[in-house]
């Protein structure tokens, strides 16, 4: 295989390390290996669309339909966009026979259901824009999200047009008080602000866009790619050129760093009304960490920061040093944290996922992998 190409898309030394647990001698061979007998024989591809009857990939000799045999069914439960999957020629067609075990993976609940956003994601750009849409804590519930699946959060403000040059100041003293270092303010109609996302666009880079209906994600992208020639390989699905964000579909723009081949693979959400979050603590605690420090502080380990003698947290809100609608924030996501974890939900995708990876792991030495 070539994988200098599967690199362009995101393919690194990572995801050879994870394969290279699982498989034979055999199969790491032919996946090395640029001698056709065996080349044709596995393929590496990764997941652009999943619809309901079909899965869409890119691999190194471009796009195609995957078939998903059914120990993956619900795809939903087992595969996202951005996922690797290690594949083998069925007659005219190439067939998921492993999962690569994700470097991240965004997760959320929906009518009380796990679901996942999108794998192997570099970077999460929370976007927000600059006028009513502006709430510090959604952007928390934003920043949580990222922490709990170990993507690094850039913070991006739209439409920075629409405010005055102070106004735009406070949203960004706003921002500069998350727990959060990268932001950046820009205005996809008067084109400012966009070259600070370069850092961002080099080849192999993996990008979701989250944020609100209407705060300019799709214009930011549009934006991005505008510049570049091959906008039409970026729009996915749609000949008008224009991208609709009504699906979870994962395309390329072309990189920044000046590598002729490098692609970005960005991942545009459709606007989510409400984002739920499951098995949050850790995010929770990183992003409220001035709080968190102060808890495990407290004299009771198991303080509510109450009424209890010795409470930290109390003392720092009194002293007015951490912010009251912070404070109410943290309790506010913990209680949901804590209502999703009484209720069970939450696991059920990570048990599926795991018990159906040992089962591949198991065949696969059956089988002499
Ligand atoms: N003034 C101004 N308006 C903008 C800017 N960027 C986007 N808009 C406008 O905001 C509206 C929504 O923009 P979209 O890019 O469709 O927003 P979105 O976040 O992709 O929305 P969904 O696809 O519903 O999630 C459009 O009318 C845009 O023209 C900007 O930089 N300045
Ligand atoms: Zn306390």
């Amino acid at each position: 295989m070539n994988l200098s190409k599967l690199q362009s898309i995101g393919w690194t030394h990572y995801f050879m390390q994870q394969l290279s647990v699982q498989l034979s001698f055999e199969a790491l061979s032919a996946i090395h290996d640029t001698d056709a007998q065996t080349v044709n024989q596995y393929a590496l591809f990764r997941i652009t669309a999943i619809h309901r009857d079909r899965i869409q990939a890119i691999g190194e000799s471009g796009s195609t339909d995957l078939m998903c045999p059914p120990e993956f069914h619900p795809t939903s439960q087992y595969i996202a966009v951005g996922d690797w999957v290690l594949t083998e020629k069925a007659e005219e067609h190439w067939r998921i026979k492993q999962i690569v075990e994700p470097i991240s993976r965004l997760l959320r609940l929906s009518g009380e259901k796990p679901q996942m956003i999108a794998s192997n994601l570099n970077y999460l750009w929370i976007v927000t824009s600059a006028n009513q849409d502006f709430n510090v804590k959604r952007l928390q519930r934003y920043l949580t999200l990222a922490f709990d699946a170990g993507i690094e959060p850039v913070i991006i403000l739209t439409k920075s047009d629409l405010c005055s040059e102070t106004q735009l100041g406070e949203y960004l003293v706003q921002l500069t008080q998350l727990n959060c270092s990268l932001v950046h303010a820009i205005s996809a109609h008067q084109n400012t602000g966009l070259t600070d996302l370069a850092p961002y666009l080099h080849a192999g880079s993996s990008i979701a866009l989250v944020g609100s209906s209407g705060v300019g994600k799709s214009s930011l992208l549009n934006a991005l790619a505008g510049t570049q020639q091959h906008v039409a390989s970026v729009r996915g699905d749609d000949d008008k050129g224009k991208h609709t964000t009504t699906a979870r579909q994962l395309f390329f723009i072309n990189s920044v760093d000046g590598n002729p081949e490098g692609q970005v693979a960005v991942i545009d959400t459709p606007g989510m009304r409400e984002l739920q979050l499951f098995n949050s603590e850790h995010g929770i605690n990183e992003t409220f960490s001035d709080i968190h420090t102060l808890a495990l502080n407290c004299r009771f380990s198991d303080c509510h920061h109450a009424e209890e003698p010795g409470c930290k947290v109390r003392q720092a809100l009194e002293a007015g040093t951490i912010k009251t609608s912070d404070f109410e924030n943290y309790l506010k996501l913990l209680r949901e944290d804590e209502y999703a974890k009484r209720r069970g939900l939450g696991n059920h995708e990570e048990r599926k996922y795991q018990r159906a990876f040992s089962k591949m792991v198991k065949t696969m030495k059956k089988e002499n992998w």
